[in-house]
């Protein structure tokens, strides 16, 4: 089948490569000219594990094309999905000119009975705008459909070739055939494809990022209250978990959640619920306990120095999570923020997102090439990202280079006893503070 996606982020060019793998032929569409033609000479512009493997395959294959040209994409593809930002706009409903924007755009070109598949998230409602703004453009017959996408960044390939399900939301028999066709590949391999209405397929993907931000922000609650009552968090999340109705995923407690999609779509789905006069309590109390941690180890590190005016601060970890260069509402932008604004001087590492973080942060702070160097001289070290290579280091290392043997872990990544036979001050989350 030809289909074209309309922007190659995150999600579009993860969506069209895979789907290019399932052996459709893929034309993807963006904007940004730059971005296309560094995947026209096979260069992929984002760090995601896997992609470059299927994405120089598909290439090479002749099934995965670029272009800067919706219409080009129009001619041989009636079939297109969206993959469009839909950022926070200042109140935190979710804009959604993008997708709008390129809905009336196809209204305008297309020329045949066209299926426009919805992966970007947006509010309940949305495909009906959509449908209502295409109606006004042309002749021809179309659908609308949601299929929202639940691929985590740095598991994106693994997370669209086999996810837990593929949700579809319509209400044509035509287009649910479509998509029938296009999932085929994974549907065979067992895979369940679950059909709804729009709007409740719409709502299935905010509703289940704010549970799955609840979840983890309960963790967070409940690590803040170990720490006063002398429990440990990690004993108590594999004790919980254990339980299969509460299940040992999304518990892990650490500087809040952050990245492109859970703090937006908390927002969105709140102001979503305040438009039909609906009070989403409880996320509204995730969205301010969350936005607390994310700089909760800054008083600590304060108390342990005294202060922070003219101390060496040393932070491993820029990106929201391992395994990706996103640093989009990662916590070490607040940290790196606060620590500023206090007087603090800020050495920073990440072997991934440092670039990312230069764009920001420029020559406010110094960016290390390596862990080590990283640490040279350092008063403390705070660690935001839980990346591999930061969870077995040399100690020996860090004694020989610190100026104070501390260390404030927004990941939990280490045994106490250890820290504490290697003589640091280990401050983590929820579990017992180790004192030199
Ligand atoms: N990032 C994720 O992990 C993830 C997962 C599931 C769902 N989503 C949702 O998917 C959507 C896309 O997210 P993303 O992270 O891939 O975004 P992104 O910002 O990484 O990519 C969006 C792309 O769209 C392009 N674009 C903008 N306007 C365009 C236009 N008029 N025509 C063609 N291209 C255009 C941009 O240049 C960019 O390359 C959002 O709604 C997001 O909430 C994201
Ligand atoms: O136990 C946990 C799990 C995650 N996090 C944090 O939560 C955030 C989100 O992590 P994750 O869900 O792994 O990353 P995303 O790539 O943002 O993926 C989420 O957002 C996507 C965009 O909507 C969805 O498609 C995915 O299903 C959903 O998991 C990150 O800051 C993590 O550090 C925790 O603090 N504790």
């Amino acid at each position: 089948m030809n289909i074209t996606i309309v922007g190659t982020g995150y999600v579009g060019l993860v969506s069209g490569t895979c789907l290019a793998d399932l052996g459709h032929s893929v034309h993807c569409v963006d904007i940004n000219r730059e971005k296309v033609e560094m995947m026209q000479k096979g260069k992929v512009p984002i760090y995601e594990p896997q992609l470059e493997e299927v994405f120089l395959r598909n290439i090479k294959g002749g099934r995965l094309f670029f272009t800067t040209e919706l219409k080009e994409a129009m001619k041989v593809s009636n079939v297109i999905f969206l993959a469009l930002p839909t950022p926070p706009g200042e109140d935190g409903s979710a804009d959604l000119s993008y997708v709008l924007n390129v809905a009336e755009q196809i209204g305008d070109l297309m020329t045949e009975y066209t299926l426009i598949v919805n992966k970007s998230t947006v509010p309940v409602g949305t495909s009906e705008k959509v449908k209502n703004l295409i109606q006004t453009k042309t002749k021809f017959p179309f659908d609308v459909v949601s299929n929202p996408e639940f691929l985590r960044e740095g598991y994106a390939v693994e997370d669209f070739m086999k996810p837990e399900r593929v949700i579809v939301g319509g209400s044509s028999q035509r287009a649910f055939e479509i998509m029938d066709r296009i999932y085929l590949p994974l549907t065979n391999a067992g895979i369940k494809m679950i059909k709804m209405d729009e709007k409740s397929s719409e709502l299935t993907k905010y509703a289940s990022n704010s549970f799955l931000a609840t979840k983890i922000t309960f963790m967070n609650e409940v690590a803040n209250y170990c720490e006063k009552v002398g429990a440990d968090v990690d004993k108590v999340r594999f004790g919980m978990g254990s339980d299969e109705r509460i299940g040992n995923r999304f518990l892990f407690p650490g500087l809040g959640y952050g990245g492109s999609c859970f703090p937006k779509d908390v927002k969105a789905l709140i102001k979503s619920g305040k438009e039909v006069g609906h009070n989403f309590q409880i996320l509204e109390s995730v969205e301010k306990i969350n936005q607390k941690q994310k700089t909760i180890l800054i008083p600590e590190v304060e108390k342990y120095l005294g202060g922070l005016e003219g101390k060496n601060i040393a932070i491993w970890g820029l990106a929201f999570k391992e395994n990706t260069d996103d640093i989009r509402e990662a916590p070490s932008l607040e940290i790196i923020e606060q620590l500023l604004e206090k007087g603090a001087k800020v050495t920073a590492y990440d072997s991934i997102a440092s670039d990312n973080v230069k764009k920001i942060w420029k020559n406010k702070i110094t960016y290390a090439d390596n862990m080590y160097d990283c640490i040279e001289g350092a008063d403390a070290l705070i660690i935001a990202t839980e990346w591999g290579e930061f969870r077995n280091p040399h100690f020996n290392i860090l004694k020989e280079k610190m100026k104070n043997r501390a260390i404030f872990d927004g990941r939990n990544l280490y045994d106490l006893n250890e820290l504490a036979f290697h003589g640091f001050y280990y401050k983590s989350i929820g579990r017992k503070l180790i004192k030199k």
